[in-house]
């Protein structure tokens, strides 16, 4: 499914207006009707209810003048609330409707706002701003906002919680905390990045009767299963080990041993023929012990970590190989640096670089230059913070845009970006994905080294960067949610996820 900006969604209701010939009001009137469906759907007879309804000057408000005028017909206690009888020219319309029913309008101020903490209200139906808000939220909306919070009522947002930015999620200045959130034709990116998706509480995606025609492809879209490639998996009877890629993961240290051993882990269990793992000898003790499956190239090392020299002695075989992981849990040091280097000078295999490898990009501008030149296909997996370094800006710019930071490293490296959060977004740099599947029982240190074994595995298997990319995320957070049906997201581990990943694949294959 598509995830629109407010500009995408203001073309497309233009062209159904002046393209198609739509009237404005008649898509009001839908999307007026839709939200109150789902409050009738939701609690059926309304006839007690207390319900406050309250409008902005925009269409948003239109749209709640629309649902206030079916509660009308409910509910014997309906009050709507408006900051200014100067409102959009369609609204005014519906607005005008409700005078001649003689609804119970009043217009805002702080006098009526005070009573307003004494009155108790059943359902509040948010349609103060939608798409068209343009700067932070302030007085007497600010306290509007700050009531509808305070107050006990269940709440429907209209499109979105009015004070969220429907193109990047965040707030501006307050906003609304919805129960529910009821939009139209289809999510905005406000609806789906948090906090906005946090604020929409359950979010409703209703048709208003925009014809597809007059919607244009657009590159932004929620990762679902039907946006999978799965046809690679499938395995021909008459298949070896070889047809199913060499996977060389370059990981561990005597410090995070753990790291490496996610990792390759992962690899094995994410259907990739062979996989070594390069390690310094330290970090194998551990990891000998638990996988026998995974075959164990020791490196040199010094004070437990590998080294320029120890690798070397062992390249040639690594580049044999089909696809290379490098990073998780290596450390950050001169030779892990002078490692990765190497490899974007010498090597031409597909490339994972995640954790101490993307820290060499954030210190090292050769280590960029050359990845950029880089011709195999290539897989960043940074973390916000990993993102932040290597485009020298603070965490919190990454967090309130991360799609426009995951195409900027998407671009700066010819690479595909898997931005790693609560909502992941994956992106080559023209198609963006974000996954909505997870739980916050993966926020725990190896969920990443996990999840650098699947993309590689899975690239081995022949995939593209991108849809590599896909697959592996939406596989990692569905393990993770199969697993919250029977665990709790404090005692989910990133291991269990490995383990578990047969029923994410099982569930990917067959539907
Ligand atoms: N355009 C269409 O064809 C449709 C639009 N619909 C509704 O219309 C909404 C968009 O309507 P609008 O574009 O009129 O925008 P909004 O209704 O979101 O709000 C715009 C109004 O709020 C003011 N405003 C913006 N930020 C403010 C702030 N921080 N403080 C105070 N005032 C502020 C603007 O000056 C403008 O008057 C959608 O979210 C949706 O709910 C629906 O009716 C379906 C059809
Ligand atoms: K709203």
């Amino acid at each position: 499914m598509y995830v629109l900006t407010s500009e995408q969604m203001k073309q497309i209701d233009k062209k159904a207006t002046s393209e198609i010939g739509i009237p404005e009001v008649v898509l009001m009137e839908n999307a007026g009707f839709c939200v109150f469906e789902e409050i009738k759907r939701d609690l059926g007879d309304l006839k007690q209810k207390r319900i406050a309804v309250f409008c902005g000057k925009g269409n948003n408000g239109g749209d709640g003048f629309v649902v206030a005028r079916y509660l009308l017909e409910q509910s014997d206690n309906v009050q709507i609330f408006i900051f200014d009888e100067n409102v959009s020219a369609s609204s005014k319309v519906f607005l005008n409707i409700l005078k001649n029913l003689s609804a119970n309008i009043q217009v805002l101020n702080e006098e009526l706002l005070a009573r307003l903490y004494h009155e108790r209200f059943d359902i509040i139906v948010d349609g103060i701003f939608g798409i068209g808000l343009v700067r932070d939220v302030e007085g007497l909306y600010r306290k509007v906002i700050e009531y509808i919070n305070s107050s006990e009522a269940y709440v429907y947002s209209i499109d979105i919680p009015s004070g969220v930015c429907s193109d990047t999620g965040q707030i501006k200045g307050v906003a609304v905390k919805a129960n529910k959130t009821i939009t139209f034709m289809y999510p905005k990116i406000g609806n789906i990045l948090y906090p906005g998706a946090y604020l929409c509480g359950k979010l409703i995606v209703k048709d208003i009767g925009i014809p597809e025609k007059v919607v244009e492809k657009i590159s932004t879209k929620i990762l679902s299963r039907e946006e999978l490639n799965i046809e690679k998996l499938y395995r021909y009877p008459d298949t070896h080990k070889g047809d199913y890629g060499k996977v060389g993961v370059v990981a561990g240290s005597k410090f995070f041993p753990g790291a490496s051993v996610l990792c390759a882990n992962a690899c094995v269990k994410s259907g990739c023929g062979l996989c070594f793992l390069f390690s310094p000898i330290e970090s194998l003790s551990l990891h000998n012990f638990r996988n026998p499956e995974i075959i164990t190239v020791a490196i040199e090392s010094k004070d437990g970590v590998v080294t320029f020299e120890g690798f070397k002695q062992k390249e040639e075989f690594l580049k044999r190989l089909d696809v290379i992981a490098f990073g998780c849990g290596l450390t950050s040091s001169v030779e892990v640096e002078k490692i990765l280097i190497h490899i974007l000078k010498n090597f031409q295999i597909p490339i994972v670089i995640d954790a101490d490898g993307l820290n060499v990009l954030a210190n090292n501008k050769e280590a960029q230059t050359l990845l950029h030149e880089y011709k195999a296909p290539k897989i960043l997996t940074p973390h916000y913070k990993e993102a932040s370094r290597i485009l020298s800006c603070d965490v919190s710019e990454v967090a309130k845009n991360p799609l426009d930071v995951a195409l900027q490293l998407s671009k700066k490296f010819d690479c595909v970006c898997i931005l790693k959060g609560a909502r992941t977004i994956i992106t080559d740099g023209n198609n963006i994905y974000i996954n909505i599947l997870g739980n916050p029982g993966m926020a725990k240190g190896g969920s990443g080294d996990v999840l650098t074994g699947i993309v590689t595995a899975i690239l081995a298997q022949g995939y593209s960067g991108l849809d590599a990319a896909k697959l592996a995320v939406y596989l990692h957070s569905l393990s993770a949610d199969i697993l919250l049906e029977r665990k709790s997201m404090q005692t989910i581990l990133p291991s269990e996820i490995i383990e578990n990943l047969d029923f994410a694949f099982k569930r990917v294959i067959e539907g």
